[in-house]
């Protein structure tokens, strides 16, 4: 049965320099009176949900309120640096193009590679199936994801992570830059996965879609939860995630 638990979960990242212990950082540290301690910014903080099957949550809030660094919480990118999480599920993250994937790898690497990841046997025939779905040329599958553009690198992203049906659905607002023609394509795709899926989080700037989309919508607010409201009758149809186009 999927569910999630956070119970007073924090999540704090270390500021840039923070890890970096040169000689020449130590010097000019001392020169400007840097002090030695670890530097690091609270991105959630005390944040505690349980979510059950047929959760569909909103995630709102200002930037920089904590909306991505909870789902990457909930996906298992980063440790809680305090606090429960508990996570029961096939846990599938749509979260941006510089997760999971290293850009040196060819294509068809990294695709089995996040096959890995997510616990399946990266087949042949799988991961034709799932360039298939790019349309993209079928050299492009030996190339390092470094020389594709930032749409072709979505394409495949989107086509992995959604390959499979998972328990527990994590979306962050990341389809801007797929095309026209792909992103009907994709809009179905992900239309099929929302609907198998569990439980659903989705965060978002886009009050009415969230308020159309989820059951309870969480505004965070400089990591905090500063309230949480709930959704009498959501409009699950239609998933216009196509509004979040830059
Ligand atoms: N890799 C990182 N290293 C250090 N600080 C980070 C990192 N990623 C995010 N932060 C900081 O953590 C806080 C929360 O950022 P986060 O990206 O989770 O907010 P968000 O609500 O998703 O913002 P947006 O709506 O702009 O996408 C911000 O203060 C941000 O500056």
């Amino acid at each position: 049965m999927a569910s999630i638990s956070l119970r007073n979960a924090c999540l704090d990242y270390p500021l840039y320099g923070a890890y970096d212990f040169s000689l020449k950082r130590r010097v000019l540290g001392r020169l400007i009176r840097e002090q030695d301690e670890m530097r690091t910014i609270r991105a959630v903080d005390d944040v505690s949900i349980e979510a059950a099957a047929g959760a569909r949550i909103g995630l709102a809030g200002p930037n920089g309120s904590g909306k991505s660094t909870l789902l990457r919480l909930i996906a298992g990118v980063y440790p809680a640096s305090s606090g429960q999480v508990e996570i029961s599920g096939s846990v599938m993250p749509l979260l941006g193009l510089n997760a999971g994937v290293n850009l040196d790898f060819v294509a068809e690497d990294n695709i089995a590679l996040l096959l890995r990841i997510s616990g399946r046997k990266p087949t042949r025939a799988i991961i034709d199936d799932i360039w298939a779905f790019t349309e993209l040329e079928e050299r492009m599958q030996r190339l390092p994801l470094r020389m594709f553009s930032s749409g072709m690198l979505m394409r495949v992203l989107f086509a992995t992570a959604t390959a499979f049906p998972a328990d527990i659905l994590l979306l962050d607002e990341w389809l801007s830059v797929v095309d026209e023609n792909f992103s009907a394509k994709a809009e179905t795709r992900l239309l099929k996965m929302v609907s198998q899926a569990a439980i659903v989080i989705i965060a978002s700037h886009d009050q009415p879609l969230l308020r159309r989309t989820c059951n309870r919508i969480i505004n965070l607010d400089h990591g905090r939860i500063a309230s949480t409201a709930l959704v009498e009758q959501p409009v699950i149809h239609p998933f216009e995630f196509r509004e979040k186009r830059a």
